[in-house]
């Protein structure tokens, strides 16, 4: 592996995004990324770069551009067809030590899980995984800019990038507190980042069009890669799409005294809103609801615009998943229920006789009644 000095800080330069595609579709949580490294970028003055590995994926790059990306580096190469994580990591390392961005960000999806840490063992640097908020510490930054306005553009832009530190926050301790841990001595700084925590920004058609794509060459070999796909077969059953939904009703230990009874209410009045049906973890221990309906922090995170919880105490854990939601209503018997702290509408109350109310007022309300 060629001499890589990841020490002199100011070598390094932009906020890059680890693109992820799997048989040519883009990873929607991509663009999420892409859209925050915008932000990051902007107030760091820099250039946000996609790097997309693939067998003919330049095609993704116009997307990429249009939520954010200045330039798009594309690896095309059959060897990386499907991903594999000798091949996956070899080239980004590569391209990592030859282009040397400040921060890498990559979505903590199974894929960037396994390449994450991979990378950044082989780039000799720190990288914060799930993470859920990202920051750049720009204050003593601009301070030092204020005090060496005098000093050329360019020589100020670099003296002092030790001082702009990514701050990345995760939760710790079971999600009983938020850390915020930065990589103040190497770089890149590396973070995988939660799906559906970061919100996507709006298409730009016109950026879209400017995206600057930049082909690179792919030094890989069958010698480099120890594992071989032989078929990919996908999860025949039907996941349900937490992160997309505009609605979501979770039910929690509440329904315990009728779990068919409680569901069913909730799977109908989601049906109401064309949501779909989410879960605590208790629902999920119990056996109740399949894993993919679990909200929070070790579930999913969600934002829809509206947000039902019937039954559910609202621990720190599943309000970590679902306190961003643009509208949470809430349905519990207990008045202290912590769940009532974050949530906009609260119905004290059990919601076996709650929810059959619900579902005629809004039967009602659509009838024009
Ligand atoms: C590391 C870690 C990660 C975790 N990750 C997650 C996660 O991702 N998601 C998650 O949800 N949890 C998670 N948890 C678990 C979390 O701490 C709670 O245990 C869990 O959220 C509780 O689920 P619940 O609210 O359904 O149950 P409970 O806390 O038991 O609450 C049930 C609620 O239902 C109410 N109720 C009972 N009967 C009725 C009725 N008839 N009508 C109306 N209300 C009623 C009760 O008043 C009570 O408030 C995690 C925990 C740890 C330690």
């Amino acid at each position: 592996m060629a001499e890589f000095n990841n020490t002199n800080l100011a070598d390094f330069s932009g906020v890059w995004v680890f693109c992820e595609q799997r048989q040519g579709e883009l990873q929607p949580t991509v663009l999420e990324l892409i859209s925050e490294a915008r932000k990051l970028a902007d107030d760091m003055g820099v250039e946000v770069c996609g790097l997309l590995l693939g067998d003919k994926v330049e095609g993704m790059a116009k997307e990429l551009g249009a939520y954010g990306a200045d330039k798009v580096y594309v690896c095309d190469d059959p060897a990386l067809a499907t991903y594999t994580t000798d091949a996956y990591a070899k080239v980004i390392c590569d391209v990592v030590m030859e282009k040397k961005p400040e921060i890498m960000l990559i979505a903590a999806t199974n894929i960037g899980r396994d390449l994450g840490p991979r990378c950044a063992a082989r780039l000799h640097t720190g990288l914060t995984a799930d993470c859920t908020h990202l920051d750049v510490d720009v204050e003593k930054y601009i301070a030092f800019l204020k005090e060496n306005s005098t000093l050329p553009e360019a020589q100020y832009a670099s003296i002092n990038k030790e001082d702009r530190n990514l701050k990345m926050t995760r939760p710790a301790f079971g999600g009983h507190l938020m850390a915020t841990i930065i990589c103040p001595r190497f770089r890149p700084q590396m973070a995988t980042v939660r799906p559906g925590v970061l919100k996507k920004g709006e298409y730009n058609e016109e950026k879209a069009n400017a995206v600057v794509v930049e082909k690179l060459p792919v030094a890989i070999s069958e010698a480099d890669i120890k594992t071989r796909v032989l078929e990919v077969v996908k999860e025949a059953k039907e996941l349900v799409d937490l992160t997309g939904a505009e609605v979501v009703v979770s039910v929690g230990r509440g329904i315990s005294k009728d779990v068919e009874k409680g569901i069913e209410l909730a799977k109908e009045l989601a049906a109401e809103f064309g949501g779909v049906l989410g879960g605590s973890r208790a629902a999920i221990d119990s056996g109740w609801l399949t894993a993919d309906h679990q909200v929070g922090q070790t579930g999913k995170t969600v934002h829809p615009k509206l947000y039902i919880a019937l039954g559910i105490s609202g621990a720190i854990q599943h309000k970590a998943g679902m306190q961003d939601s643009e509208c949470i209503v809430a349905v519990n018997k207990n008045d202290t229920a912590p769940i009532f702290d974050v949530a906009d509408y609260g119905i004290c109350g059990d919601l076996f006789k709650v929810v059959p109310l619900m579902i005629e007022a809004i039967r009602a309300a659509k009838a024009g009644k």
